[in-house]
Parts: C-alpha cells; structure tokens; sequence
C-alpha cells in the first residue's frame, strides 16, 4: 500500500486526484493539503471530490508518514515541495507546468536524492502522441511547417501548455533543432512568409476547455493532424496515481512518463 499525499487538494486537480486515489486498492490517502486559512480546512477530502467520506480531513499539515507526494500546484510552490520532498525523503510526482528553468533545477537537485517523476501531461494518450509527433518529424523532416495549437479552459494560468511544449520540443529533437532558437508564440502584424525551419505555437483560452493538442504537419498539397482531446481530468489523475504507485521505492532520478508506461526505446 502506497501512502499518498496530495498538495493543491482543493483545486480542479487536486479533486480528480482524490477520487483517483480512492479508486486504487494500492494506494492510501494520507493527506490532502489545503493552505493554512483555506475555506476547506476541516471538510472531509472524499466530500469535496464528490464520493464518499474517506475519514480525511482536508488541512495544511503533511502525515510524516507520506511515501509519495503529488503535486498538481503552481512553479514557485512546487520547487519549495521539491527541496522539501528531498529533505524529507519522499518521492514526488509534478504534474504542475510554467516552471522556468530554475524551478527545473529544483527539481533536478531534488531527485538526487529523491525519485522523482515530472511531466507536464499524465495521460497514456498524450505520451503516446510525444512518440507519434517524432516519428511523424522524421519522416517528413523539413518538407513540411510544423505547427503546435492548444485550448484550454479560460482559468489556465500559464501559455502555451507545458503539453504544447513537450510536442514542440519532440519535434524539434527529432529534426535536430533547438526549440529556444525556432520557437515562434503566436503572430501579428506584418510577419513575412512563414520560415519553415520555425515551429509555431498557437494558444485558446476559453470556457471550461479541458486540454486539446493538435500539431500540424503541412507540406503542399497535403498535411497532417496528430489530435489529443481530454474528455475528463481523471485522465491525468489516474496517470498521476500511476506515477506515485510506479516511484514507490524506485531509486533516486528524474523520471518522467514515458518511463512510468514504459514508452522509452
Ligand atoms: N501534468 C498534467 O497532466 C496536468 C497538469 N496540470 C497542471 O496542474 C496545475 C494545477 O492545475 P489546476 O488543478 O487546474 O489548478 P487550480 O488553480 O484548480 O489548483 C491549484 C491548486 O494549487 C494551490 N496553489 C496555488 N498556488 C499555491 C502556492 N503558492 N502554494 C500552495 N498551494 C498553491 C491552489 O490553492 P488555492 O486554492 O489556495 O490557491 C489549488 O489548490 C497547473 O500547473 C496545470 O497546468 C493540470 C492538469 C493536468
Ligand atoms: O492546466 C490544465 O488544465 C492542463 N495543463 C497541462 C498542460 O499545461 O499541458 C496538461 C493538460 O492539458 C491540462
């Protein structure tokens, strides 16, 4: 049985995360954090995710006998939980995204002394399609302009998704370039002809949009359409719950999902 902590409990994820970890025999809820002063403090956590009571109060503190810390938060917060994942002896499995590079350095100090599993998408779907989009890359190579379109809900705080990012960068691994150098963030104005070295990214916020990725790979006379659609955030969460299962005792190391699903060649 994997003792499970949730940070962000009260969020959209947080919520899915609670009903996921509910839903597996091997896994345990140990805690579900809130912030100090949250309106939650003191509700049980199944209430709030909408099943049955689990006996769990929603609260600020961490049961020190956690095993594996979920973090579904934002950046600065999230490499705060890193060093104290570290200092703790905890595994930690980030599924928060907009982290800079100095919030990825965090998490890489952390997992020298802790497992720890990163990936801005959970879902079996979306990793499946990181593979898709490099083969896809190889194979029409500079033929084609490479286009990477997202949509999100109208709360999602950071653009484009660190999903978007990671079809960006396989992309642009598999064709030998550097996303920081050909990167372009949507357009405006007088642009000029499309350079097609460039990889475009293109971003919508609105509604309750769950998460769409679509890259586009267009040459004349034809073009295609790798398309992801999440119907529902138990996706992530479930492939988060994975994660932790997958960490428990693992040796120390930044992992990430495609090492979860066994993905890597
Ligand atoms: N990897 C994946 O598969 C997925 C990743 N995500 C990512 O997960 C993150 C959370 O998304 P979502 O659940 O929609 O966001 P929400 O805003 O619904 O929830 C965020 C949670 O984090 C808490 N939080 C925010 N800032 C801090 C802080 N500084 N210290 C402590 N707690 C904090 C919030 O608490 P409070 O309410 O008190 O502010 C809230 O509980 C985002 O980065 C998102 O992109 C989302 C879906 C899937
Ligand atoms: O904020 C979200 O909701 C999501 N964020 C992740 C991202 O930024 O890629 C994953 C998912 O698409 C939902």
């Amino acid at each position: 049985m994997t003792r499970i902590a949730i940070l962000g409990a009260n969020g959209r994820m947080g919520k899915a995360l609670i009903r996921a970890v509910a839903q597996q025999d091997k896994a345990r809820l140990v805690t579900a954090q809130v912030r100090p002063g949250n309106a939650f403090v003191g509700i049980d956590a199944g209430t709030l995710a909408g099943i049955d009571p689990l006996g769990l109060a929603l609260g600020p503190e961490l049961d020190p006998d956690t095993q594996v810390v979920i973090d579904f938060t934002a950046p600065d917060n999230t490499a705060l939980v890193a060093k104290a994942c570290a200092e703790r002896g905890q595994a930690l499995v980030v599924g928060t995204t907009g982290l800079d590079a100095q919030h990825k350095a965090a998490l890489a100090e952390a997992a020298k002394s802790v497992p720890v599993v990163f990936a801005p998408n959970m879902s079996v779907g979306v990793n499946l399609l990181l593979g898709l989009v490099s083969l896809a890359s190889k194979v029409l190579g500079d033929s084609v302009d490479i286009e990477v379109l997202e949509a999100h809900h109208r709360h999602k705080k950071d653009a484009p998704s660190g999903t978007a990012l990671a079809l960006g960068e396989a992309a642009a691994q598999a064709l030998g370039r550097d996303l920081a150098q050909c990167a372009v963030y949507g357009r405006e104005g007088i642009t000029g002809e499309r350079d097609r070295q460039t990889i475009g990214f293109a971003t919508v916020r609105a509604g309750d949009i769950i998460g769409e990725h679509t890259v586009l790979f267009a040459g004349d006379g034809e073009r295609i359409e790798l398309t992801h659609k999440a119907h529902n955030r138990e996706t992530f969460a479930t492939g988060a719950v994975r994660a932790a299962l997958w960490l428990n005792g693992r040796a120390p190391g930044l992992y990430d999902m495609q090492d979860v699903l066994g993905l890597k060649a």
